[in-house]
């Protein structure tokens, strides 16, 4: 597949305060991608780059190959070929659902354009709603009208900016996959901007995990989840906690579940001075990395639980006083100071060296 979007170490700041540093990823034609990442992290500015709305201090865009953004220079946003959904629809108001899908067609022959408008409305789900207004449809309707205006144009790329955080999270899980559907059956190329993960996981082919303008890293969620580069991700993405360790050998690491060997564990921070013999380490251990075993001489106690319909999110005690989460079958309902058996059943943990707590806590 070709490359179709190019971000090439861009730089942004206002003003003084730097927001995007040294940020670089591509993506090819066809794909989705999505930032995500906490509240203020730089996501829209990201975005707002690729549309053109934003100077770059240093770096280069590129799309289809050719240079769009770089330092003293922008090519304006109406000539990239570059979609827009925001948050809010901003749809306009005193326009029927046709007339705002069809506002960017206004070159085309009115008879294309009526016919590009029908077609829209008729992927989106929305051919009877052609002659309303927006107050009168709903907040998802209002948004697949968004989405049909931003596609009607054919734009090379398009950019959604929080496209379902109004819609309450039913809804805005059947839209978000109904969007995604529609993307893929149109072959367009999009990045989705979210702090959503569920989101990001169930729409996104590679996704960008962002902190403090920067990205940690981009990969695929399977990978961000099972093989997070650093410490951020690691924490930022799912749930678990880490578990301090020690090196014994080469491969071998004690942790308070037992002797972990190197065939079910990955340590990403390559650096030798980790496989010395005593070396503090510290394991990450997720929910459905501790299992529950009756007969196991490792027991924890109930200490909180969340219910979560066919499992129960538990969150236990180790005799050292470390809390560990676990999800087990909704089938065993243990009570909370009950004293369970449990037992480590992982094939891909990740180890990181003690003291790398680089901006880990957020
Ligand atoms: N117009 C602006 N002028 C000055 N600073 C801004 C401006 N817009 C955003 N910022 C700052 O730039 C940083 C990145 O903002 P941005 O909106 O890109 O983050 P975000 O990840 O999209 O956040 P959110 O998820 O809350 O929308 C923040 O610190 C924000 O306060």
């Amino acid at each position: 597949m070709d490359t179709l979007l190019k971000l090439d170490q861009i730089q942004h700041a206002y003003g003084k305060q730097t927001t995007i540093s040294h940020l670089s990823f591509d993506l090819r034609k066809g794909e989705i991608g999505c930032l995500l990442g906490p509240s203020g992290c730089g996501k829209t500015t990201v975005l707002r780059c690729i549309a053109g709305f934003e100077p770059l201090m240093e770096g280069e865009i590129l799309l289809n190959g050719m240079v769009v953004s770089r330092a003293n220079f922008s090519l304006p946003p109406e000539q990239r070929h570059v979609g827009m959904v925001f948050q809010d629809y901003a749809l306009f108001p005193h326009l029927t659902v046709a007339a705002n899908v069809g506002f960017g067609l206004h070159r085309n022959h009115p008879t294309e354009r009526m016919q590009r408008v029908a077609k829209m409305l008729q992927i989106v789900g929305l051919a009877e709603e052609a002659n309303k207004y927006p107050h009168e449809l709903s907040g998802g309707q209002q948004q697949r009208v968004a989405l049909a205006r931003a596609l009607a144009p054919h734009p090379d790329l398009l950019l959604l900016d929080e496209p379902f955080s109004n819609l309450d999270i039913s809804l805005r899980e059947r839209l978000s996959l109904e969007i995604c559907d529609i993307l893929k059956s149109l072959h367009i190329t999009a990045i989705l901007v979210t702090h959503n993960q569920d989101e990001a996981f169930s729409v996104a082919d590679v996704i960008g995990v962002m902190h403090q303008g920067k990205i940690m890293q981009w990969d695929t969620a399977y990978n961000l989840y099972h093989r997070p580069a650093n410490r951020f991700v690691a924490n930022f993405i799912g749930q678990g906690i880490f578990l301090p360790g020690k090196m014994l050998s080469p491969g071998k690491i004690e942790i308070e579940l037992g002797i972990l060997t190197e065939d079910i564990y990955h340590q990403y921070e390559l650096d030798d001075a980790i496989y010395l013999a005593g070396t503090e380490v510290e394991v990450l251990i997720r929910p459905d990395d501790i299992v529950y075993d009756q007969q196991s001489t490792l027991q924890a106690m109930v200490i909180h639980k969340a219910f979560r319909g066919a499992e129960i999110l538990y969150t236990l005690k180790l005799t050292s006083g470390r809390t560990l989460l676990s999800l087990i079958s909704s089938h065993h309902n243990h009570a909370i100071d009950e004293k369970i058996g449990i037992r480590l059943e992982a094939d891909h943990l990740v180890v990181f060296k003690k003291e790398n707590y680089t901006d880990a806590q957020e």
